[in-house]
């Protein structure tokens, strides 16, 4: 099911392709409206735990999408009175990768595209909507779409695709360097 999220006058080299596979929403995921869990709370873009991180406010939407929000504080800024366009592609990182744990596996990011439309002030809430596309083998194709309060005035739109992957093996070896090594070592060791 392919279900992009509008805004189609909006310049993008992303292409997604026509024959993806079909994709579920998981049974035990986030019902619409419900918080998304955090996947770490000591993660840069949505953790709790993360001081120096932009704690995005995630929501599961309907279908597959995810909502979300956070604010443009001081120490955002880029530009003179702008967000940096590091910070926003994170967000965007971030946000577009909750999508794929509404039909259920854990995916990493392997390629990230963002479309910088309109300046965005320091001081603003940012809001997201973002999609998860469909399903290629284990590519999951994403779309994300960002305002400052006037959903038909987009300030920037994201692309990315994730690969699923097995988080036991793909963070084996790094888990000793979380803030967290001590949980997630001991959640390693469960069978
Ligand atoms: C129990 C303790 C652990 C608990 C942890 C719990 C949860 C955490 C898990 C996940 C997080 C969940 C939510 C996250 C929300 C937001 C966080 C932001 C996400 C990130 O910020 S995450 C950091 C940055 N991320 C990386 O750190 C990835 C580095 N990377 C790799 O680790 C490898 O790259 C890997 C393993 C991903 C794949 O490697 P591999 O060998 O398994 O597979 P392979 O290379 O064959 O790729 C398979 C198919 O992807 C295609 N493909 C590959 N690269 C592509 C590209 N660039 N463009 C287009 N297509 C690409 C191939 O062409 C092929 O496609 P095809 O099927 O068509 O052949």
């Amino acid at each position: 099911m392919l279900m992009r999220l509008g805004y189609r006058d909006v310049k993008s080299a992303f292409v997604v392709p026509t024959d993806l596979d079909p994709i579920e929403r998981h049974p035990k995921a986030a019902k619409p409206g419900e918080p998304m869990r955090m996947h770490n709370r000591t993660c840069y873009g949505c953790g709790e735990d993360s001081p120096q991180g932009l704690h995005l406010d995630m929501y599961a939407g309907e279908d597959f999408t995810i909502t979300a929000s956070m604010q443009v504080e001081a120490r955002f800024e880029g530009g003179p009175g702008v967000i940096h366009g590091g910070v926003l592609s994170t967000a965007f990182d971030d946000v577009m990768g909750m999508a794929p744990l509404l039909i259920g596996p854990s995916a990493v990011t392997v390629h990230l595209e963002v479309d910088y439309l309109r300046p965005i002030p320091i001081g603003s809430t940012l809001h997201f909507r973002a999609a998860l596309l469909g399903r290629q083998r284990r590519k999951l194709y994403t779309e994300g779409v960002a305002h400052i309060g006037d959903p038909d005035a987009p300030v920037a739109m994201g692309h990315a695709i994730f690969v699923m992957i097995n988080p036991r093996e793909h963070f084996a070896e790094h888990v000793k360097n979380s803030q967290l090594a001590d949980e997630y070592t001991q959640r390693m060791s469960r069978p």
